[in-house]
């Protein structure tokens, strides 16, 4: 038995829609895997060079938990792996492992889970459905998970031009989110989902100009993690009015969404940011895809 996964890559938060809002955007992790007697990893990007290569690796640790979880019997793989989503850069390169993960414990043990039961299994582990549920299903997803259930309603798709600007370093999610409030008193709750609330609206409506706006007014994570990214400032300033940034998942990745004139950014992205990697994405619509060849 042969398997083969893509799973599309995330950008999650899209400012206010924080921990709920996320789009599968067109960079990929792509598996080949068949079964073996111990678990062993190939890597052939470099993205994915400093990962384990034995059953350490995240994505055997999550096939077990699976399999556990499913109370089914665990086994081992050989994998081949490629990827051009960066890791701990905000573009949910764990969130696309995790969906991978459960795909193959899926079909290796003929479980025919649901859409359904796969989302509420990677929502349930990962604690938050913005990354998870676009990768798996594709497109833009609003979602809320809470103890056994997770409710999401897709949107359309952002069709004006996107780029991201991908730091040179790391920031791991758990990191970023230590940097959060334990406590958001009522007064900024309410202007936190107001803020969201028109965000979801305007998205729903193609509104983009009064999306973008939104997504440039978060106020419940931005202002807590921009000391962790070194040039969320400067790029806000210098973007003016071509367009609007957010803070892609927990960062550092800063995502651009420009007004559609203002589409031939990236020679000037590039010269403003030279050691970092700028990038033109566009939307997945497909999702994760998992095939078996006998
Ligand atoms: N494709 C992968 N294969 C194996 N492990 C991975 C893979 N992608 C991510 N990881 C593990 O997850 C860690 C990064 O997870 P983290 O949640 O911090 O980043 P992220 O998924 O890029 O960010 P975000 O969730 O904000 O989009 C990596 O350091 C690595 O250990
Ligand atoms: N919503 C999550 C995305 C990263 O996994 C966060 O911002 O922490």
């Amino acid at each position: 038995m042969k398997i083969k996964v893509k799973v599309p890559a995330s950008t999650s938060n899209l400012g206010p829609g924080f921990d709920s809002i996320g789009m599968a955007i067109d960079s990929y992790l792509e598996i080949e895997a068949s079964i073996s007697e111990s678990w062993v990893f190939s890597h052939k990007s470099e993205i994915l060079s400093d990962l384990p290569v034995d059953e350490t690796h995240y994505i055997a640790r999550m096939v077990n938990h699976f399999c556990r979880q499913l109370n089914v019997e665990p086994f081992c793989l050989k994998v081949t792996m490629t990827s051009d989503i960066p890791l701990a850069r905000g573009l949910g390169s764990s969130g696309s492992a995790l969906i991978a993960s459960l795909l193959i414990v899926n079909v290796v043990r003929e479980l025919n889970l649901t859409t359904d039961e796969l989302i509420q299994l990677l929502t349930a582990e990962e604690g938050h459905p913005d990354n998870v549920v676009p990768s798996l299903i594709g497109g833009l997803v609003a979602g809320f998970h809470r103890g056994e259930s997770c409710y999401y309603q897709p949107l359309p798709v952002i069709d004006w031009p996107m780029f991201v600007v991908i730091p040179n370093y790391e920031l791991k999610t758990a990191d970023a989110r230590d940097a959060l409030p334990q406590r958001f008193n009522f007064e900024d709750s309410v202007k936190a989902s107001a803020i969201s609330n028109v965000l979801v609206a305007s998205l729903s409506q193609k509104n983009y100009d009064l999306a973008g706006q939104m997504m440039m007014q978060d106020v419940f994570h931005e202002p807590f993690r921009k000391h962790l990214i070194k040039d969320y400032d400067k790029l806000r300033e210098l973007l003016g009015n071509r367009g609007y940034v957010f803070l892609s998942g927990a960062g550092p990745t800063l995502f651009i969404m420009t007004k559609p004139g203002e589409s031939n950014i990236k020679a000037w992205l590039q010269h403003e940011f030279s050691d970092y990697e700028i990038r033109q994405v566009k939307p997945d619509n497909i999702g994760a895809i998992c095939n078996v060849m006998e």
